[in-house]
């Protein structure tokens, strides 16, 4: 038996004993060989050669061996963090239980097994601070949307919108149209976004000009929304706009969730009381295997 097949039987066995939900793969690990009744996923990522850079930038045989460590440090704590966000997005998703996960990790360099509780994932409770604003499900269906937005976009085009959720009554008297609401006049059950049949629908004017204004009960009120804020106590990432800036204002001036998409990179960020609360950096999906 070679050292990957050890690692693998090991974590199966772990993922056994401890009645995990999911396995995670990340990196180069061959998954022909994983058998077992557990769901297993690969999450993709790109990982910068360690060795290249090394050779790029050390200088003396101590400094070359801090920066390894300090690489090496650094490689681990980003697949582990890969593993965790992974496994948080496919529980939005709805595609994993909560419970433990089992990561394994195959990097250049070394082996893992990550052992991850998703009632302590950073992503799942930051999440569910917005619950006290709106219900996990109306906030799960938005991520769905956001994320299928960020993953595909339009005809083959990168695109970019926001969903502002909650406080309709508030939001709508400090927003204008930027151009006709296309549900003015729709029947409630072609607004709510909560029925999956609406989402196409959503995904095509989320090519609009302007933000989304949806109630606590995913009824979409508006989309082309243009948000009357003032922005200029708010601070953002750098590299986002306007939209990414009112959105969070609003958040500060009414009692509502901003979920953004952003144009370039298809980064979701979460906004709430005027501050950032969540950014998804890599919205791609895991892909399951078994
Ligand atoms: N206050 C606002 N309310 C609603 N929409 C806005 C507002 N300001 C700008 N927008 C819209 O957002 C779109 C993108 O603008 P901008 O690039 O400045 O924002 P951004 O935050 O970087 O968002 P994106 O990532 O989608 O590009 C513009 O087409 C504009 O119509």
């Amino acid at each position: 038996m070679d050292s990957t097949e050890v690692v693998v039987n090991t974590a199966i066995r772990l993922a056994e004993e401890l009645r995990s939900k999911a396995i995670i793969i990340a990196g180069e690990l061959n998954s022909n060989i994983i058998e077992t009744s557990i769901p297993v996923y690969f999450a993709s990522r790109k990982q910068k050669n360690l060795i290249d850079h090394l050779v790029a930038s050390s200088r003396t045989k101590e400094e070359r061996s801090k920066e390894t460590l300090d690489r090496i440090h650094q490689q681990a704590t980003g697949m582990i963090e890969h593993v965790e966000n992974a496994s948080a997005i496919e529980f939005i998703m709805d595609e994993v239980e909560e419970g433990t996960i089992i990561g394994m990790i195959e990097s250049k360099d070394s082996y893992a097994i990550v052992v991850h509780d998703l009632s302590d994932n950073q992503m799942v409770r930051t999440l569910k601070e917005c619950e006290e604003r709106i219900s996990a499900e109306m906030l799960r269906v938005i991520m769905k949307v956001a994320f299928d937005i960020s993953n595909t976009g339009r005809e083959g085009k990168q695109i970019g919108t926001a969903f502002i959720v909650g406080d309709v009554e508030e939001v709508m008297m400090r927003s204008h149209q930027m151009i006709l609401n296309p549900y003015t006049g729709q029947e409630d059950e072609d607004k709510n976004i909560l029925d999956k049949k609406n989402w196409e629908s959503v995904k095509e004017f989320a090519q609009l000009d302007g933000v989304f204004v949806i109630s606590e009960e995913g009824m979409i009120e508006a989309a082309g929304r243009y948000l009357d804020v003032d922005a200029r106590d708010i601070s953002v990432e750098k590299g986002l706009g306007g939209r990414h800036v009112s959105a969070a204002a609003i958040t500060r001036d009414t009692v509502s969730i901003a979920i953004t998409v952003s144009e370039s990179g298809g980064v979701i960020h979460i906004y709430m009381d005027g501050k950032e609360l969540l950014h998804i950096e890599s919205a791609q999906r895991a892909i399951r295997l078994n």
